[in-house]
């Protein structure tokens, strides 16, 4: 779901200054042609990726220069390239809103060499400016699919209430409703809308291959596997809800069909309430402004005004003419949104890298099988039990909790000693003593920082893996996330080295 809430704080639009090019390797702009072409959400690293052709048997500059490309740091002479969108697809969808009473725009669909698809100023837009407003009976909510399906939603509803003690959610009934006029385009009404659809999600991770997914990151296969689950579980709830509404269907709903109407929903919706992010009652499909791009620095204000009866979006930010107006969907790392809407942003700084794995399997001289099990036991009823990170310039202090407890050897939970320090680890937690004891906090980073040479082994791993792998926007999108990971991990090594206090 998108947030355009204001939760950025730097006010430059994000206009990264490099070329991206198709994973053909036309080194120029792309012009769109149809919704196929535009798809492809690309980071400015594409186009070094893809004309770098890199590889590990480069020599040590090329390949930094080819990282730094990746991570969207070179060249700031290289501009961003834009085209406008002007086919008739894009022209009977203006024409389309214009019926439906939304008022113009000072924005007009562009292909931009950075970001794909997005959104250009067609003039000068002052900051307090509001650049979008979608008529309420443009958006597309559960209010408004009720006057559609009526009776069938409530019926649906009240089975779904008595069988899982639990509402409908509205991101199933949306997706169900756009692969409905997916189906009876022409009788839809929104065909102009429709038209302009990405074809495919083939950068969703949840889309990959199956030896793709194994090379994300832990939390991040994680993710992909909810996102799946929860996929397939609305896909079954669809189908139990279209076996009394048979009616409704052209033609049988396949589960490919379902999952890209669910990709649409998930990559496109706002929560009307920014404040409130859970989906019932709350999300909504709002054309136009879906085709708003993101950057963690954009600031904007969402609502809906009861004045103009329309949902509109205001810019805190001026934008000149010709530049991508961009909103912000939340304050995500990479990893997030690759799994949740399939590309990754340069210098994004809410990354992080999760260690649970490698804390878990962290050998610590002197710990045996048992005393490991129970620290885990412990962890997990002191709510301190994994989503232990490393953030660029600290590590989380859940896993300095974990790593102290871990640091108690020996450990025989029924000795006095171990109780002892057991109870002094809980008042370090509670903030009541800075420390177990002199000797386990001088252990901490001794053994924080082979914790980081495990993961940077994996990055380093995976990195070569993918080096050696077609250059693909997945592809690229890994190395990315990839050389994030390790050059985090690299500048919490050097914190240690240096003895900083992390
Ligand atoms: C709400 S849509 C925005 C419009 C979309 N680009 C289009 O052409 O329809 C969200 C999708 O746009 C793409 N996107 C958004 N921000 C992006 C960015 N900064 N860089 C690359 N792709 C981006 C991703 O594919 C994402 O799933």
């Amino acid at each position: 779901m998108l947030v355009p809430a204001s939760t950025a704080p730097s006010a430059t639009p994000n206009m990264p200054p490099h070329k991206r090019r198709k994973p053909d390797g036309k080194d120029k702009a792309v012009q769109c042609n149809s919704p196929e072409d535009s798809l492809s959400p690309a980071t400015n690293s594409q186009s070094s990726v893809r004309s770098g052709r890199t590889r590990g048997r480069k020599g040590r500059t090329s390949r930094l220069r080819a990282e730094r490309r990746i991570k969207g740091l070179e060249g700031d002479s290289c501009k961003v390239e834009s085209a406008i969108i002007k086919d008739q697809e894009y022209l009977d969808f203006l024409a389309w809103l214009k019926n439906m009473g939304c008022p113009r725009t000072k924005l007009t669909l562009a292909e931009f060499s950075n970001t794909g698809r997005g959104m250009m100023a067609t003039k000068n837009i002052k900051a307090g400016e509001v650049i979008v407003q979608v008529p309420e009976r443009n958006l597309v909510t559960m209010k408004t699919l009720q006057s559609i399906y009526g009776a069938r939603i409530a019926r649906y509803d009240a089975f779904f209430v008595s069988s899982f003690g639990k509402k409908v959610n509205s991101h199933m009934i949306i997706a169900l409703h756009i692969a409905l006029l997916v189906q009876s385009p022409e009788k839809s009404g929104w065909l102009p809308y429709l038209r302009l659809l990405p074809k495919k999600f083939d950068t969703m991770p949840v889309r990959y291959p199956p030896e793709l997914l194994e090379l994300l990151p832990q939390n991040a296969q994680a993710h992909v596997r909810k996102q799946r689950e929860k996929i397939m579980a609305d896909y079954q709830c669809t189908m139990d809800f279209l076996h009394s509404n048979n009616d409704l269907l052209a033609r049988p709903l396949e589960y490919e069909e379902y999952e890209w109407a669910w990709l649409v929903v998930n990559t496109r919706c706002i929560y009307l309430d920014a404040k409130k992010q859970v989906a019932a009652d709350n999300i909504a499909l709002a054309p136009m402004l879906d085709f708003l791009n993101h950057t963690h620095d954009a600031k904007t204000e969402g609502f809906f005004c009861t004045k103009t009866k329309s949902y509109q979006i205001k810019t805190l930010l001026p934008y000149k003419k010709g530049e991508q107006v961009f909103i912000n969907y939340g304050p995500h790392d990479n990893c997030f949104i690759l799994v949740e809407y399939g590309f990754v942003t340069p210098d994004n700084p809410y990354n992080y890298v999760t260690v649970d794995n490698d804390f878990a399997q962290l050998s610590i001289p002197g710990e045996t099988a048992v005393a490991k099990r129970e620290k885990m036991e412990l962890l997990d009823m002191a709510g301190y039990f994994n989503d232990y990170v490393l953030h660029r310039n600290d590590v989380s202090f859940r896993l300095l909790v974990g790593m102290r407890l871990r640091l108690i050897n020996p450990f025989h939970k029924s000795s006095v000693a171990t109780q002892m320090a057991i109870s002094q680890w809980h008042n370090v937690v509670n903030g009541e003593l800075d420390q177990i004891s002199a000797e386990n906090e001088q252990q901490v980073p001794v053994h924080l920082e082979r914790l980081c040479d495990a993961m940077l082994a994996d990055a380093k791993r995976t990195l070569a893996i993918l080096a050696r792998k077609k250059t693909t926007f997945p592809v690229m999108h890994l190395q990315q996330v990839w050389i994030e990971a390790r050059d985090i991990v690299l500048s919490i090594i050097d914190k240690i080295q240096r003895k900083e206090t992390l």
